[in-house]
């Protein structure tokens, strides 16, 4: 960072803890907090300072809104007592590119990864599908959820092998999956429910030879079994699940997956553009212990997602994540093509490619709400 927007940058946040009242008087004399970096990067400017002995830290807080004055909403202040951080993003680069070069160190130690995006400091949020089992993925129509399903499944496949792997997809709005359905990992792409209901059928045999096979080996976890035992994790992933709500069965075997799939190695992503009580207050919400809320309508949905302020959210890409801790991230952005690109080596020719036709109608808010209309 070059001198003067070093100095430029530290005298707003002077001026901010002038008009946040963060200072000490002595006599004529102001003691501001001492600012001891300033440091900046292409997405993000930190800076670190300390509070003057005797300055009340519940001024921090109870000023914080002069910090969004200066800064913008983009920014996170951490810290306590004393020492603060306070981290603003840089005027929202439009698009964060998807670069799986850039991304694969954050999820190199992890059995199965799934990048985020990157949060307010700029860093990337990354975690272990095994053992935060099950995700869901909710926003409106534009929110930028099929283009984080899509770099999901492609990192996975990009990080695992076919044996490591399997991929069960249901694309029932029958325009995301399609690219994925002749990657070798890649077990079935269905799009009518009585498809999807046999492709879960087959999942639920799976996960009751696997707890058969953990029963007679005693064994608590389907990684610990014999090497000529072991299973392919199985991801299935179903676009617009709230279609399918009326089919019991459906239901019941994506209950029973996120319900029992963690020590079985069978996980689920399931995603929603208008989340429904009815659909999600069951074993199924419970279960799913990841919510990643893009843009909602209202505060309401914001609650059923357990993913808050989600409804503030004011351009695609961007969402809000609750797993062990809120966060607010920017999905990383991989256009079709690119992921064409990325996806081509692990092409196969199936023999009987189960085909996934373009939607012919565009979909009503009907299809989707339903319940909500009933
Ligand atoms: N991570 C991102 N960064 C920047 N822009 C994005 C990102 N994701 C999506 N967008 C923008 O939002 C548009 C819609 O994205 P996407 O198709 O993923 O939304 P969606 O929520 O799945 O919508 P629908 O439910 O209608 O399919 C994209 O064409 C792109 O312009």
């Amino acid at each position: 960072m070059n001198i003067w927007r070093n100095l430029s940058a530290r005298k707003k946040l002077i001026d901010t803890f002038k008009s946040a009242g963060l200072y000490l008087t002595f006599g004529e004399n102001r003691v501001y907090p001492k600012i001891h970096s300033v440091k900046s990067t292409e997405r993000a400017t930190e800076y670190v300072f300390t509070l003057p002995n005797g300055l009340d830290p519940a001024l921090i807080k109870k000023n914080y809104f002069a910090f969004v004055q200066h800064f913008g909403k983009s920014i996170e202040l951490d810290g306590e007592y004393k020492r603060y951080t306070l981290s603003v993003r840089s005027k929202a680069p439009a698009e964060l590119p998807y670069d799986f070069e850039e991304i694969k160190p954050f999820i190199d130690d992890y059995k199965l990864g799934i990048v985020c995006g990157i949060d307010r400091k700029g860093h990337y949020v990354a975690f272990d599908l095994t053992i935060q089992p099950h995700i869901l993925i909710a926003g409106e129509t534009g929110s930028g959820k099929s283009t984080q399903l899509r770099s999901i499944l492609t990192t996975l496949i990009k990080t695992k092998k076919p044996s490591e792997l399997e991929l069960y997809l249901g694309d029932c709005k029958k325009s995301e999956f399609h690219l994925f359905r002749k990657v070798e990992h890649v077990k079935c792409v269905y799009s009518s429910s009585s498809d999807i209901r046999s492709m879960l059928d087959q999942v639920k045999r799976e996960l009751d030879e696997r707890s058969d096979l953990t029963e007679l080996f005693e064994v608590g976890h389907i990684d610990d079994l014999p090497a000529e035992h072991r299973r392919p994790y199985i991801v299935v992933c179903i676009d617009e699940f709230v279609m399918l709500r009326k089919d019991e069965d459906i239901m019941d075997i994506l209950t029973e997956i996120v319900a029992i799939g963690r020590t079985l190695g069978v996980f689920a992503i399931l995603s929603m553009q208008r989340p429904s009580a009815k659909v999600l207050d069951t074993t199924i919400r419970a279960n799913l212990t990841v919510s990643m809320g893009f843009k909602l309508r209202d505060i309401t949905e914001s609650k059923i997602v357990n993913t808050p302020n989600a409804h503030m959210i004011e351009h695609s890409g961007y969402f809000i994540m609750n797993s062990n801790k809120v966060y607010g991230l920017q999905a990383p952005y991989l256009r079709m093509e690119k992921a064409k690109e990325l996806l081509n080596p692990f092409m196969v020719s199936k023999r009987q490619p189960k085909k996934v036709e373009p939607a012919t109608e565009i979909l009503t808010e009907k299809d989707v709400f339903l319940d909500a209309i009933d």
